[in-house]
């Protein structure tokens, strides 16, 4: 998969050299690459942003650099990658679009600052390429950046050989199977008592069955107590699912 990142502060991009992408993007699995959005500014400012027409509050970015850099990023090339948009307003980023966007073999994230970008600049990219606006969560940061992070973590994780272990993916929380939509339940590892706290015995059992079981019930309990609303969209026969398994 390749990703582009156009974005005014390259360096926020640091932790992508890290740990398991970094190693994807080493290994060639991943090529991920870097544009800085002022590149393509032609005055001595390097200006970006301007007032807002109609008044308000801060400023929007101009649409003239983002538009020269999308043509040179994604122009004169042989495929049309899909355009992912950034923005407090954008639909909500969830694993099946992790899942749905791993799939594809071009991702460019458009990362605004200030009070976004110029509407234009994907009016005139959706004539050329699939745009979407996605938002992390309802709350407010103050640029594209730590969501296009998130995103590429998000999606690179789930290609296959990024991991290294397919079973950690089959078994993520909001990952499709058996109890689809459950939390994660308590993990444990050595020491077997820590500061009198002792590992429930059952991980110490050998007993597969058990050991499945319990953290079912342990999901289940944790997904009651921290995400209700996951329980709510499980239909009564996954619940009875779940009590067939042994
Ligand atoms: C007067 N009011 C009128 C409404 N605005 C709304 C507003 C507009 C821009 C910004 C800053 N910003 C600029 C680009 C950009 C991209 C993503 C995100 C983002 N925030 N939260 C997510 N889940 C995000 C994601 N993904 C924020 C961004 C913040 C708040 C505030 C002022």
């Amino acid at each position: 998969m390749r990703i582009d990142i156009i974005t005014i502060f390259p360096d926020y991009f640091a932790p992508l050299d890290l740990s398991l992408i970094g190693k994807a993007r080493t290994s060639g699995l991943l090529d991920v690459r870097l544009h800085d959005l002022r590149s393509w500014t032609h005055d001595r400012h390097n200006t970006v942003d301007d007032t807002p027409y109609g008044g308000g509050p801060g400023m929007v970015m101009k649409p003239e650099p983002w538009g020269e850099a999308l043509d040179a990023v994604t122009g004169n090339a042989p495929s049309v990658p899909r355009l992912i948009l950034p923005t407090p307003s954008g639909a909500p980023f969830t694993q099946a679009d992790a899942s749905r966007l791993a799939r594809e073999p071009w991702l460019v994230f458009a990362c605004g600052r200030y009070e976004g970008i110029d509407s234009r600049v994907a009016a005139d990219a959706a004539e050329r390429m699939p745009v979407e606006e996605v938002s992390i969560g309802d709350y407010v940061l103050n640029g594209g950046e730590s969501a296009t992070l998130v995103m590429v973590e998000a999606v690179s994780r789930l290609l296959p050989g990024v991991l290294g272990n397919a079973e950690s993916v089959a078994q993520d929380s909001f990952a499709p199977g058996a109890m689809d939509n459950l939390v994660e339940g308590p993990v444990y590892t050595k020491p077997a008592v820590w500061r009198d706290r002792e590992v429930p015995p059952v991980l110490l059992s050998g007993d597969h069955g058990a050991v499945d079981r319990w953290r079912r019930d342990e999901a289940l309990r944790k997904t009651a107590r921290n995400r209700p609303d996951l329980l709510r969209r499980l239909t009564s026969e996954d619940l009875d699912q779940h009590d067939r398994q042994v």
